[in-house]
């Protein structure tokens, strides 16, 4: 298995429920939602992207030909004098098109616990450790149970309620970041205080001025 990762970096989970947590992320090539090219985004299934995952140019980016050699990229970018509270999140683009049983042992086998940030669109191999699923309105959700679920807010045609009976042990509501940025902060600070079964999450790392 041949592994397409656009960068690999260090740096504090910044949303969400490990929120402060560092991590390293290890970012996959490629979606199913969008080309990720910007004369496609008025026609993707998912329009609000923040995100460059095209190619392999990025930061520790590249092709790498197995799952160990994934990993190696992996360790390499941790600091040499923490063996414990290893922490990697696998993201993208959408990075379950390519992670598999391999990759996840291989990243256990070098003591890292495995995060994965998926639209929800793919089964998920064996073994993740912390699944975070952010779905998309309008793409099939198909897994409906994991650690997780972050959905991006406001979303037109998709109301958090039809999320909540789903299997999840955290709900988290995350304002669109975008030109409306501000009106969807506050509308999802009111969300979470009229429906307290929802948690917000702050894009922390866009104001911390880190990656
Ligand atoms: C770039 S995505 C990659 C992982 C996967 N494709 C997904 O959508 O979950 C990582 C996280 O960023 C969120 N995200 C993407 N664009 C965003 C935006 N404009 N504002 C807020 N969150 C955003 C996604 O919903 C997801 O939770
Ligand atoms: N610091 C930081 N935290 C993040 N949490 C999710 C991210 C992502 O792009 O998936 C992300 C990211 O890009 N940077
Ligand atoms: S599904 Fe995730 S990676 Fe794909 S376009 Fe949407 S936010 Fe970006
Ligand atoms: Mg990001």
């Amino acid at each position: 298995m041949t592994y397409l990762i656009k960068e690999i970096f260090y740096t504090l989970q910044g949303e969400g429920s490990h929120a402060g947590r560092p991590a390293v992320f290890c970012r996959f090539s490629r979606c199913n939602l969008w080309t990720g090219l910007e004369k496609d985004r008025s026609r993707a299934i998912c329009q609000f992207c923040d995100t460059d995952f095209v190619g392999t140019d990025g930061e520790g980016g590249g092709r790498f030909a197995s799952a160990e050699s994934l990993a190696r990229a992996v360790e390499q970018v941790w600091p040499s004098t923490a063996m414990e509270h290893r922490f990697v999140v696998c993201t993208g683009g959408e990075p379950l098109l390519q992670l598999d049983d391999g990759a996840v042992q291989a990243l256990h086998a070098k003591g890292f616990e495995v995060a994965v940030e998926t639209n929800g669109t793919r089964v998920p191999p064996q073994g993740i450790d912390w699944l975070c699923v952010s779905p998309k309105i309008g793409s099939d959700l198909v897994v409906t149970s994991g650690q997780e679920l972050k959905l991006v807010y406001p979303q037109l045609g998709g109301e958090p309620s039809q999320f909540e009976h789903l299997n999840f042990q955290n709900f988290r509501l995350q304002p669109m970041d975008g030109p409306d940025i501000e009106a969807n902060t506050r509308a999802t600070v009111e969300y979470c205080m009229k429906n307290p079964r929802w948690m917000f999450s702050l894009q922390t790392h866009k104001y911390l001025g880190i990656q």
